[in-house]
């Protein structure tokens, strides 16, 4: 071979490197610039599944010490992401709110709501006009207003009960449970039911519920491998329409129930609409903007009933065990009490602005024990960055509040009940979301729409247990602390305590 023969091969060799030099250099795909966050390693299929712990928020706040604030964890084939800093939660809720306003409701929701209701429906006009609904019309403040008859007609029969159990034990929770479930039906009804009725609906929804809550609440293997789904491993599916039935017929017999009084029913509310009478009008009303059918109905009542009980229930029962725990609290806000309302008064809800105290009691047992510690989870409907890595569309997103709320970063002594930092500041701190070091309700356009009702709800029955009665747990218990994860987050082992009289009032002899 020749001189002259090797230059053009020479020559296509070096353009046909350059031609891939330059396509590899400048051509090829750009690495993401921004990762999925990183995560534990899991089993191949399952994940990190195998490893969860029962208490989740627990186990997801020791993986942010090792991952970050903000972390990833696939969970069979979903893709979950768990964030819990204050900066990176409000990128989440309020800079890109409306990519993460989406829910991801586990089939065992679907099962009893339909994803109709206001939790689980997804963010869209449908959603919109649902939540409008539910606060225009029924927690205005006008009508929040005029169901205090309901609240404290029940608070006096709390009160006239735990007379008649003075000494003996009482388990609060099961106690204080049964009784917002009196308020939230007597405001459904406009006290105009059949105490009998409601005694026999009542019971009924207790026992259904609490089922229904602790389904809720369970992981399901079916939620994160859907291939398995038809196979239902753990039965929850199963469960959830063995119960669904008892639930929706409850809701029909309410329903049913209320619509017998309706023409001849007087409301106690100086003749203003009870809930279920509003909703119920609106059902008729098929041309107008709101007008809803059954199904919308039961799906809201759905919400109320369960959204509004087992909280409220179980951030007293903490309240109760905290100021047992501490009594050098309990004597101040007794104190306060004597002060604001008077020895010779039972407490009002006009009573309650004033009580400040009680207040930051109240707060700082929300920021240690916040009844719904990961929220509700959110999922983005595109892909988006939050802390410079790439959220991806569809996956499960944990907002880990409970984190937060004891992150010595942000808090001083995070662990110790302390009511008196929420009095330095009080302002600083309500339950509307605008914080993010303090979120019990959540924030953005998902925040809890309830916290009006909730707050009524909680204060009035919170500070007339404290008036009028002095806690004591029985003999030889100490107080235990620990929580149970769920939908709703539990103390593990209930509250034991004993009530006596501290001030007898004639009215409730
Ligand atoms: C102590 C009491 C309560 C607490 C701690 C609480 C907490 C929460 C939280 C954390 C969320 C999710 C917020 C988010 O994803 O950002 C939520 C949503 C919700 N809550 Fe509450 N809640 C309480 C009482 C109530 C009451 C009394 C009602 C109604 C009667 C209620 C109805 C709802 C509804 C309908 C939603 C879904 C909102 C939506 O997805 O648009 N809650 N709540």
């Amino acid at each position: 071979m020749d001189g002259y023969s090797v230059v053009p091969i020479l020559t296509a060799l070096i353009i046909t490197v350059s031609i891939f030099w330059y396509f590899w250099i400048y051509k090829k795909p750009k690495k993401e610039t921004h990762p999925i966050p990183p995560g534990p390693r899991g089993l191949p299929i399952l994940g990190y599944l195998p490893f969860l712990q029962p208490n989740l928020h627990h186990q997801f706040t020791e993986l942010a010490k090792k991952y970050g604030p903000v972390y990833k964890l696939w969970l069979g084939s979903k893709l979950c992401v768990v964030i819990s800093s204050p900066s990176l939660i409000k990128q989440v809720v309020r800079d890109q709110d409306t990519i993460f306003a989406n829910r991801d409701p586990p089939i065992s929701a679907i099962v009893l709501t339909g994803g109709i209701d206001i939790v689980w429906s997804p963010y869209g006009q449908y959603w919109r006009d649902m939540r409008k609904l539910f606060v225009r019309e029924m927690l205005s403040s006008s009508n929040l207003e005029a169901s205090y008859v309901h609240r404290r007609e029940e608070v006096e029969k709390v009160v006239k009960s735990l007379y008649t159990k003075a000494g003996s034990s009482v388990d609060i929770g099961e106690f204080i449970f049964a009784t917002e479930l009196n308020v939230i039906l007597n405001m459904l009804w406009g006290g105009t039911a059949d105490k009998k009725i409601i005694e026999r609906i009542g019971s009924e929804f207790r026992e259904v519920m609490s089922k229904l809550v602790d389904l809720l609440g369970k992981p399901n293997v079916s939620d994160f491998l859907p291939v398995l789904a038809k196979f239902d491993v753990q039965g929850i599916e199963k469960e959830a329409k063995r119960l669904a039935p008892s639930f929706h017929e409850l809701l029909d017999s309410l329903i049913s129930e209320r619509m017998k009084t309706i023409e001849t029913g007087h409301s106690k509310d100086g003749g203003r609409k009870d809930y279920l009478q509003i909703l119920l009008e609106l059902k008729e009303q098929q041309d107008s903007e709101t007008s809803i059918g059954l199904p919308q109905i039961k799906a809201i009542l759905m919400d109320i009933v369960t959204g509004g009980t087992d909280t409220t229930a179980t951030i007293i029962e903490w309240v109760m065990a905290e100021v047992l725990k501490n009594p050098h609290v309990k004597g101040r806000v007794q104190e306060e009490l004597a002060e604001v309302v008077g020895l010779e008064n039972t407490v009002e809800e006009s009573h309650i602005p004033k009580l400040h105290y009680l207040d930051a009691v109240l707060k700082e047992t929300f920021r240690l024990h916040p009844p719904i510690p990961l929220l509700v989870p959110r999922r983005p409907n595109r892909s988006s960055i939050i802390g410079g890595h790439t959220i991806p569309k569809d996956c499960r997103v944990f907002l880990n509040i409970w984190s937060i709320h004891r992150d010595p970063l942000v808090w001083e002594n995070p662990c110790e009940f302390i009511p008196d930092r929420f009095l330095k500041d009080s302002g600083n701190f309500d339950f509307t979301g605008t914080n993010f070091h303090y979120l019990p309700f959540g924030s953005g356009r998902r925040v809890c729409p309830g916290i009006l009702l909730a707050e009524r709800m909680v204060r009035h029955l919170l500070a007339t247990l404290l008036h009028l009665f002095d806690w004591k747990l029985p003999e030889g218990e100490k107080m235990d602390l620990s929580e149970e994860f769920g939908i709703v987050m539990r103390k593990k082992k209930p509250l034991i305590a004993i009530p006596s009289p501290r001030l007898r009032h004639s009215k409730f002899a």
